[in-house]
C-alpha cells in the first residue's frame, strides 16, 4: 500500500520482457547437461573481473536480479540427502533429494547476491550465487572465504544472466557453512586452524568482534567451546557469543545461550544482563523487566542494567495503555537514520476474524466500541527499509528485484525489506509465525519450518508476502502530509513513498474506500485510529489507494485493487460509482466546469451571485447520487463546497461560508447537529464521523476561524473537532498547536 510500483516504468518493463524470453529460451534447456568450461577458463574470467572490477563505492551502481519461477527451500533432514557432483547437474532444474559439497575457490565478490567460484572434490568448478546473506545494517564482513567448505542442499542450476552457469540459492537454510574442524569436511581439504585451545579462540573471537565480524566471532567462540574449557573459560565464551548473537540480530540464539550462562555455577551478573537485552531485542518486555528488577536489586551499580531498566519500564507502559510521548518519537525520527525508533507496539480493543467481506479472508475487529479518534493500536515495524524520500536513490547501490513469475518489481528501500525480512526470520525462527501467516494469495509455503534444528526460511514465500502486506510510508506523517511539511508535496503519486515496512497486525485490515480507520507514522512506528465512533465486532477497513482524483477514477482504482490484491472493492463508493451511468458522468462534468468557470481558483476576485449560481451547480451535482453521503461519501461535491465556502467568506458572508464548510462535511457523511450561524447559539456535536478526507481537518479549521471573527461561542467545540480529525489523521494530537495554533 502506497509503495512505488516501479513497473509501469518503460526501461523496466522492456527489461523485464528480455529477461522473460531469456527465460523461457533456458527453461526450454530444463533437465539438460550444460557445456562446461575448463576450469581455469572459468577461474580466469572470475578472478579477472573481480580485479577490475570499479570500486562501486565511488559509482552509482545498480543492481538488477531476475528471480527465477520459485522452487522450495530444503526440509529434507542431511542424513536423507545423497551427495552429488557438479557434473550430475542438469539446467533450469532444483535437485531435491540432493546435496553437493563445495569449496571456495577464489575471494567473494558482492553484487545483489554474494558470489564465488566454488569446487567440488574432482575439482568442477561453478559460479555460487548466494541470495539474503546479509543483514543490511551490519557490517559487511567475507561470507564466502576462499578456502572454506559449504553444503549446498538441493542445489538449483541456472544459466547465468552473464552467460555460463551458476548455482543459485535463495534460500538462506539452503547452505550451511562448515567451521573448519568440522568433520564433514574432506580430509584432503582441511587446514588446521592455528587456535588449538578455548583461550586461543576465545582471543580469535574477540578480534573478529571488534571488527564487527560476528559470523566470524560466533564460529570462533563456537569452537572455543568444543576445546574442553575450563568453567569460567566457558561462562566467558557463552557470554560473548550471546553478545555476538545480539549485534547480529540473533536474539533467539543470544537468549539461548543467555540461559545457559545464567544456570551456570559462578554465573557473572553479565549472564542475565545478555539474556535481558536479547528479551529486549524479540520485544518480550515484561520477561526483561522480571530479569532487569532482580538484577538491579542484587547490583545496584550496574548502571548499563539500570539503563536498561528505565527503557524495558517504558516500552512496558507503552505496550499496556497504549500512552505514547508522541513528541518525543517525533524528535527521535527527526535524528535517526534508518529511522528505527526504540517503542514497544499497543495492541488496542482489536482482534482477527474471518472478515464479513465476501472474499475478503480474514480482517481485523474491535473488540469494544470506540469513538473516533481513539487509537486501535500503534504498532512497531516488524521490517522497515528506508530511503530518503527526497532523494530515494542517493545511494551508492540499487538494487531492483524483477519477478518474471508475477510480473512484480521491487526496487531500492523494498527489494532491501525482503533481505531484512529473510535475515530477521533466519535469525529469530521464534518470531516467523507474525509473517508467515500473513496473506500469501495462491502460494503453498512448505509444512516444515525447520530441518536438523535449523529454521527453514522459503524466501519466494516471502516474496508473496512482501506487496500483498507492505505499507509505503513517510519519514513522519507530519513531515509529509501537504498541510504540515515543508518541501511542496508532489503532483503526482502523490501519497507514494519508497520507504516501506511490514507490520504485521496492520496488515489483516482490509479494503475499504469508505473506510473507518486512519493510519500515521512517526519513523517505523505506525498510528492506527479509528475515523469514526465503532460499535464492538465492526470491521476495521481503510483504502489501499489513494481516493480518486475525479470521478473516472472508478475504473483506474479497480485496475488497480485487481492488479495488486486480486480484488474488486464493492463500498458504498464503488457501487455508487458503478451504478452511476455515463450520461450523469458528462453531467457532473459540465457542472464541474460551470462551478470552475464560476469560482475556480484562477479567478483572483469572484462576486457573491457568481458564488451563489455555484452553490446551486453544486446542489444539481449532489443531487445526481443515488445512495445517501453516508453509504457513499461525495468526495468531489465537498471538494466543491470548501471552495466555495472560502468564497463566500472572501465575499464578506461568513454565514454561508459557514454552511458550505459544513456541507463540505456532510457531503463526506458527516452528521453534525447545531452548528450554523443561525438561529439558536447551538455549538456543532458531530453525530456522525464521515469519511476522513484530507481536508477535514482543513474544514474544521476553517470553520473556527470563522467563528473566532463572528461567534466566539463555538470556537471551543469546533476546535475540539479540528483536534480530533487531526489526531486520526496525524496520529497524534500533541503537535496540533504548532501545526494550526490556539484556538483563542
Ligand atoms: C493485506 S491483506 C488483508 C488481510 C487478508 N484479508 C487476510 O486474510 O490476511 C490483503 C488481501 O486481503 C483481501 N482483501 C482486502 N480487502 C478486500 C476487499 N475489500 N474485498 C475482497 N478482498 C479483500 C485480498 O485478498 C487482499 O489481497
Amino acid at each position: 500500500m502506497d509503495t512505488h510500483d516501479p513497473s509501469d516504468i518503460p526501461e523496466f518493463l522492456e527489461m523485464s520482457m528480455k529477461q522473460k524470453k531469456n527465460l523461457q529460451a533456458a527453461l526450454l534447456r530444463k533437465g539438460q547437461p550444460p557445456q562446461w568450461h575448463p576450469r581455469q577458463m572459468m577461474l580466469g574470467q572470475f578472478l579477472w573481473k573481480l580485479q577490475h572490477k570499479v570500486d562501486r563505492s565511488q559509482n552509482f551502481n545498480i543492481g538488477t536480479s531476475f528471480v527465477p519461477p520459485p522452487y522450495p527451500p530444503c526440509v529434507t533432514p542431511f542424513s536423507e540427502l545423497t551427495k552429488v557432483m557438479i557434473r550430475d547437474l542438469v539446467l533450469e532444474t532444483q535437485h531435491r533429494g540432493k546435496y553437493l559439497l563445495l569449496r571456495c575457490a577464489t575471494p567473494q565478490d558482492r553484487m545483489t547476491a554474494v558470489m564465488a567460484m566454488v569446487e567440488d572434490e574432482v575439482d568442477e568448478t561453478i559460479l555460487l550465487q548466494l541470495y539474503h546473506q546479509e543483514h543490511p545494517d551490519q557490517a559487511r564482513e567475507e561470507i564466502l572465504i576462499q578456502g572454506r567448505t559449504v553444503i549446498v542442499k538441493e542445489p538449483y542450476l541456472k544459466e547465468a544472466a552473464t552467460g555460463g552457469y551458476a548455482l543459485r540459492v535463495d534460500h538462506v537454510s539452503d547452505v550451511e557453512f562448515l567451521a573448519p574442524t568440522n568433520e564433514r569436511i574432506p580430509r584432503r581439504w582441511r587446514t588446521s586452524p592455528a587456535e588449538k585451545t578455548a583461550a586461543a579462540w576465545k582471543i580469535a573471537g574477540n578480534a573478529h568482534f571488534n571488527k564487527s565480524r560476528h559470523r566470524a566471532a560466533i564460529e570462533a567462540y563456537t569452537e572455543g567451546l568444543g576445546c574442553s574449557p575450563t568453567d569460567e573459560e566457558r561462562q566467558i565464551l557463552i557470554l560473548n557469543r550471546s553478545m555476538a548473537h545480539l549485534k547480529a540480530g540473533s536474539f533467539d540464539k543470544a537468549l539461548v545461550d543467555a540461559d545457559v550462562a545464567v544456570l551456570s555455577p559462578g554465573a557473572s551478573e553479565k549472564a542475565p544482563f545478555r539474556k535481558a537485552q536479547a528479551l529486549y531485542g524479540l520485544a518480550r518486555f515484561r520477561e526483561c523487566c522480571d530479569v532487569l528488577k532482580v538484577l538491579c536489586s542484587e547490583h545496584p551499580s550496574n548502571t548499563p542494567a539500570k539503563d536498561l531498566f528505565r527503557r524495558a519500564v517504558a516500552r512496558l507502559a507503552e505496550e499496556t495503555n497504549g500512552r505514547y510521548d508522541f513528541k518525543a518519537m517525533h524528535a527521535e525520527a527527526a535524528k535517526l537514520r534508518p529511522p528505527h525508533l526504540d517503542h514497544a507496539t499497543f495492541v488496542g480493543p482489536v482482534a482477527v476474524r474471518p472478515s464479513g467481506i465476501s472474499g475478503g479472508g480474514r480482517g481485523l475487529f474491535t473488540t469494544a466500541a470506540v469513538s473516533a479518534g481513539d487509537i486501535l493500536l500503534c504498532e512497531k515495524a516488524f521490517a522497515h527499509a528506508y530511503a530518503d524520500e527526497s532523494n530515494p536513490l542517493n545511494t551508492r547501490n540499487v538494487t531492483i528485484l524483477i519477478d518474471t513469475t508475477t510480473d512484480n518489481m521491487s526496487m531500492g528501500a523494498q527489494a532491501e525489506l525482503l533481505d531484512r525480512l529473510v535475515r530477521k526470520l533466519h535469525q529469530n525462527p521464534s518470531l516467523s509465525k507474525a509473517i508467515t501467516d500473513l496473506h500469501h494469495g495462491d502460494y503453498n509455503p512448505v509444512e516444515p519450518t525447520s530441518v536438523d534444528g535449523f529454521p527453514v526460511v522459503d524466501s519466494f514465500l516471502l516474496r508473496r508476502i512482501i506487496p500483498l502486506n507492505t505499507f509505503g510510508c513517510p519519514l513522519t506523517t507530519l513531515s509529509s502530509h501537504p498541510r504540515t511539511s515543508s518541501t511542496p508535496a508532489p503532483k503526482d503519486n502523490k501519497s507514494m513513498f519508497h520507504s516501506c515496512g511490514i507490520w504485521p497486525l496492520a496488515s489483516y485490515i482490509n479494503h475499504s474506500c469508505t473506510s473507518n480507520a486512519c493510519r500515521a507514522f512517526i519513523g517505523d512506528m505506525m498510528i492506527v485510529r479509528a475515523a469514526r465512533s465503532l460499535p464492538a465486532d465492526t470491521e476495521i477497513t481503510w483504502r489501499y489507494v489513494p481516493p480518486p482524483a475525479e470521478p473516472t477514477a472508478y475504473l483506474e482504482r479497480q485496475r488497480l485493487l485487481r492488479k495488486s490484491w486480486g480484488f474488486m472493492c464493492r463500498c458504498g463508493e464503488c457501487r455508487e460509482a458503478r451504478d452511476t451511468p455515463g450520461s450523469v458522468l458528462e453531467t457532473r462534468k459540465a457542472l464541474w466546469k460551470e462551478v470552475w468557470e464560476l469560482v475556480g481558483a484562477q479567478r483572483s476576485t469572484v462576486g457573491v451571485e457568481s458564488v451563489r449560481k455555484a452553490e446551486k451547480a453544486v446542489a444539481r451535482w449532489a443531487a445526481t447520487y443515488k445512495r445517501s453521503p453516508g453509504e457513499a461519501p461525495r468526495l468531489e461535491v465537498s471538494n466543491l463546497q470548501v471552495m466555495m465556502a472560502a468564497r463566500y467568506r472572501a465575499c464578506g458572508e461568513p454565514v454561508e461560508s459557514v454552511k458550505m464548510a459544513m456541507g463540505a462535511l456532510n457531503s463526506l457523511g458527516f452528521f453534525i447537529e447545531g452548528g450554523d450561524l443561525q438561529g439558536e447559539e447551538k455549538p456543532p456535536v458531530v453525530k456522525e464521523w464521515g469519511l476522513m478526507a484530507d481536508h477535514v481537518v482543513d474544514c474544521w479549521i476553517f470553520l473556527r476561524d470563522v467563528s473566532q471573527l463572528v461567534a466566539p461561542w463555538r470556537v471551543d467545540a469546533v476546535e475540539k473537532h479540528a483536534k480530533t480529525a487531526y489526531k486520526i489523521c496525524w496520529g497524534e494530537d500533541e503537535t496540533f498547536e504548532k501545526t494550526f495554533g490556539g484556538g483563542k
